[in-house]
């Protein structure tokens, strides 16, 4: 016989994504569009898939990227790739989804017009849903990146990263424009995260672990073993 017990990351992935389309729902009762902003990396695979499944006006359901490596969108470390191969599927498929990325070279030269296509959406953000890095980044704010002062202060929407302990350069939403959201939500996995984060929690310098910019917010954490 075989196990159908959901593992706890899965039963947290399906909270979180139940939490997220309630959020959404409320927010368009009100309003013609809502505004959600995601995380990459590994961690938001099964939440994607899960609500992916969740009954929503997705026609009006906005999506962009907290932060994304700047490589083309069929890289396989592309942020905008998972979105699209694990969020905008069957009836989610109707989302417009805004990438992080344009054809120029580099984020310095494609930053102005990110931002201007960003602009563009339903802001202030119905959720952000961060994710976090064992060195206590989030979206793209690295304790290491040479622009992670400019990062936390601007208001601009967004900001060309370059950063010593990455492998690609990568464009990042400001800590301003991820603080507008109506709600913030962490979503972390593994013993190592949490250790992080109660390092997090137990001081107050940002530029050690970034993901302090947003403790206050508040931020709601969804965390499994
Ligand atoms: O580089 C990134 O890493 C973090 C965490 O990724 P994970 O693989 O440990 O889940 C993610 O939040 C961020 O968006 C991504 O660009």
């Amino acid at each position: 016989m075989t196990n159908t017990t959901p593992s706890p990351r899965e039963q947290l992935s399906r909270q979180l994504a139940e939490a997220v389309a309630e959020a959404l729902r409320v927010d368009l009762a009100r309003q013609d569009n809502a505004l959600l902003v995601v995380s990459g990396g590994s961690t938001p695979v099964p939440f994607f898939e899960a609500l992916a499944t969740c009954e929503l006006p997705w026609e009006r359901v906005q999506v962009t990227l907290a932060d994304e490596r700047w490589v083309p969108e069929d890289a396989v470390d592309s942020n905008a790739r998972l979105v699209r191969a694990h969020l905008l599927q069957g009836p989610a498929a109707l989302a417009t989804f805004v990438p992080l990325t344009t054809d120029n070279p580099t984020p310095e030269q494609g930053a102005e017009a990110v931002a201007e296509r960003i602009n563009g959406l339903a802001w202030p953000a119905s959720v952000v849903i961060l994710g976090m890095g064992g060195d206590g980044h989030t979206a793209s704010l690295f304790p290491d990146s040479r622009e992670l002062e400019l990062a936390l202060t601007t208001g601009a929407a967004t900001v060309a990263v370059r950063t010593p302990s990455q492998p690609q350069p990568r464009i990042t939403l400001s800590a301003d424009r991820l603080h507008q959201a109506h709600r913030h939500l962490l979503h972390i996995t593994g013993g190592d995260k949490r250790a992080v984060l109660a390092r997090a929690l137990s001081g107050d310098d940002v530029r050690e672990l970034p993901i302090r910019a947003f403790l206050a917010c508040p931020l709601a954490t969804y965390w499994a073993p």
